[in-house]
């Protein structure tokens, strides 16, 4: 299977650096589908700064409603029109800064979807969680909560304790995390839970990456602090699995 290889920027980056970053990345890696998620000021200059290579550009979370009274929020249907093809729904800096539940991941990605975008739902869970040996049980319940019926989408794999820590699961801890969430998914979607892109994500970096993109079922990754550097980005993206 076609790995996916995204960057999630959060709240970093500029528009004087966006030239820099695409330069190196304008010829793309053969075999692997490539996205950068920046902030919502660089979407439309990051796909300027990309056109006619084939790296894709998406959003870090869009509102459940399509428009109106909503101050501060970003709409689906203008995210796709400028141009962006993901969108990052259910993060778990939105879960833990913004009181995100899975009710309202669901709805945006419903509507995500009807706007045209590709929603990336994350889930995952804390280290306590994980430590009292319910990690699974928690995943399965973000996944029975976020994930609405008919989705067609990428899910995120990104236990809490991972990300910007520099750990990581081990290899068997990720791929029974992985493997429980395809089983999830196959009861929640049927045929249409066999194929879809279950991306690792947490800490991963250019020195780890070929060991977790080997896993079974890592459908590729979302990478935090390690897509701000074009030279990190592709060296990940080139140990992706062809
Ligand atoms: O949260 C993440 C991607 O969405 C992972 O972040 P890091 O790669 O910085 O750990």
């Amino acid at each position: 299977m076609r790995q996916m290889i995204a960057g999630n920027w959060k709240m970093n980056g500029t528009l004087a650096g966006l030239a820099g970053f695409a330069a190196p990345l304008a010829a793309g890696v053969d075999g692997v589908d490539l996205l950068i998620c920046p902030p919502f000021p660089l979407i439309g200059p990051m796909i300027a700064a990309f056109a006619g290579a084939p790296v894709a550009v998406g959003a870090q979370d869009c509102a459940v409603e399509v428009a109106g009274a909503h101050t501060g929020d970003v709409s689906a249907p203008l995210l796709a029109e400028i141009g962006a093809s993901h969108v990052i729904l259910g993060h778990s800096e939105r879960r833990a800064d913004h009181g995100e539940r899975s009710a309202l991941v669901r709805d945006k990605a419903r509507t995500a979807t009807a706007a045209g975008l590709i929603p990336i739902i994350c889930v995952g869970e804390t280290l306590a969680e994980r430590e009292s040996g319910e990690a699974e049980t928690v995943v399965r319940a973000q996944l029975a909560g976020s994930v609405p019926d008919g989705f067609a989408g990428l899910i995120a794999y990104e236990p809490v304790w991972a990300i910007g820590t520099g750990k990581t699961p081990t290899v068997a801890d990720v791929a029974a995390m992985h493997a429980s969430i395809r089983a999830s998914l196959k009861k929640q979607l049927g045929d249409a839970g066999t194929a879809m892109l279950i991306l690792y994500g947490g800490s991963v970096k250019p020195a780890n990456a070929a060991e977790l993109l080997a896993i079974p079922e890592v459908g590729g990754a979302l990478i935090g602090g390690a897509s701000l550097e074009a030279d990190d980005f592709l060296a990940i993206a080139q140990a992706a699995q062809r």
